[in-house]
């Protein structure tokens, strides 16, 4: 029996439009520095109220083609101590977070930390352990978490819809042009495709079922020595596996299969943005969710918004310790494919 209603799952999350008002700070001018300012100014009652960068002029730059008004300033530590800032966005590269996140917490800034949070988890602690010590909002900028088609599959699967998780199947890559010395590949910029994306598949696995038994990694190396693609398999008791793929070398579909003993949940492609999917049930039956809408990060954004409003120094939706397990299996799994960052 195939049933043809579709369902539209955009209520699963609360409007983001409707978050309270937020002054953010942009810590390091880059590519998705633009885009969260973007969809900030389109999608919340929110503003950039600040940017800041190693350079004026990038700062400047950046301003002028993502926040006018915002105030421009040449260091990060200026950015972290204007007091038109309610919060600070750090997007720089996996090996900065660390030392970027400690700067804004030393100034009394709550912090939206870019993913991965922190290379590993030994550096991850010490930025919590700081956060906790001032009291002050940290969260990791795990966008998927909010989407409404996530919080949708979070409540069918709750509900019973597709019985017991047993299998948790996701992938992400995309053919990235090699650059050596580029934050994808390049050591000391922690790169590699488990942190810059193999993380979003690790995260609906941890998400769903928690933490593993074991994780098993292979994968193949970039000339710099970074994983360049690798396959994670995760194995919770004799109750369930997760395999999660990432690749900068294959354009991979950006896919996720929840399958259940009784039925399953497919993300075909684009698990990344407010999407659709469709639950399939062992005799032939389906249910198709349209979660489509346009931008992505205004949820989180929103998500942020309202944790401060209420006080809060974590989301419930995206804890201090659900940052801590990811950075514990993505240890574990490049421990196995042999990448360590110069400095570890
Ligand atoms: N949520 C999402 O969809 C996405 C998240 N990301 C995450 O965002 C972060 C930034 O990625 P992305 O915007 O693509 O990176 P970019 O390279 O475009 O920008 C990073 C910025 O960091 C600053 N920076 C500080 N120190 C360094 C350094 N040593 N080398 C290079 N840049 C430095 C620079 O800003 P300045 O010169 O102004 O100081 C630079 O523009 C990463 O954590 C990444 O994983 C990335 C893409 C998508
Ligand atoms: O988070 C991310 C989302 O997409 C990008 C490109 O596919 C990544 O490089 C990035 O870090």
């Amino acid at each position: 029996m195939v049933s043809h209603a579709v369902v539209n799952v955009l209520d699963a999350v609360p409007d983001p439009g409707a978050a309270p008002p937020v002054r953010w700070g942009i810590l390091g001018a880059g590519n998705i520095a633009g885009s969260f300012a973007d969809e900030v100014r389109t999608f919340t009652q929110g503003h950039v109220a600040a940017v800041g960068s190693r350079d004026e002029h990038r700062a400047r730059d950046f301003a002028q083609r993502h926040a006018p008004s915002a105030t421009v300033h040449g260091s990060y530590e200026a950015l972290v101590a204007d007091p038109d800032v309610d919060v600070v966005y750090v997007a720089t590269p996996h090996s900065h977070h660390r030392d970027h996140g400690l700067l804004a917490i030393a100034a009394g800034k709550p912090v939206l930390m870019e993913k991965a949070f922190t290379r590993n988890e030994a550096e991850g602690r010490e930025v919590l352990d700081a956060a906790r010590a001032a009291g002050v909002f940290v969260m990791e900028a795990m966008l998927t978490r909010h989407l409404p088609h996530v919080a949708a599959i979070r409540a069918l699967i709750a509900q019973g819809e597709i019985g017991e998780v047993r299998s948790v199947t996701a992938n992400y890559g995309s053919n990235a042009a090699y650059d050596p010395a580029g934050r994808l590949f390049a050591p000391e910029l922690a790169g590699g495709a488990l942190l810059d994306i193999g993380i979003y598949p690790l995260a609906f696995a941890t998400d769903l079922l928690g933490m593993p038994d074991d994780v098993t990694a292979v994968g193949l190396a970039a000339p710099t020595g970074v994983d360049a693609q690798s396959t994670v398999v995760l194995r919770y008791g004799d109750r369930a596996t997760a395999t999660l793929a990432s690749s900068v070398l294959a354009q991979s579909a950006t896919s996720l299969v929840i399958a259940g003993s009784g039925g399953r949940i497919e993300v075909v492609d684009r698990f990344m943005v407010p999407t659709a999917f469709s639950v399939v049930w062992a005799d032939g039956a389906r249910r198709d969710y349209d979660g489509y809408a346009p931008g992505a990060k205004q949820y989180e954004a929103a998500e942020v918004a309202r944790c401060l409003a209420a006080g809060l120094t974590e989301s419930p939706r995206m804890t201090w310790q659900d940052t801590l397990d990811l950075l514990q299996v993505m240890d574990r799994a490049r421990a196995q494919l042999g990448v360590v960052y110069p400095g570890e």
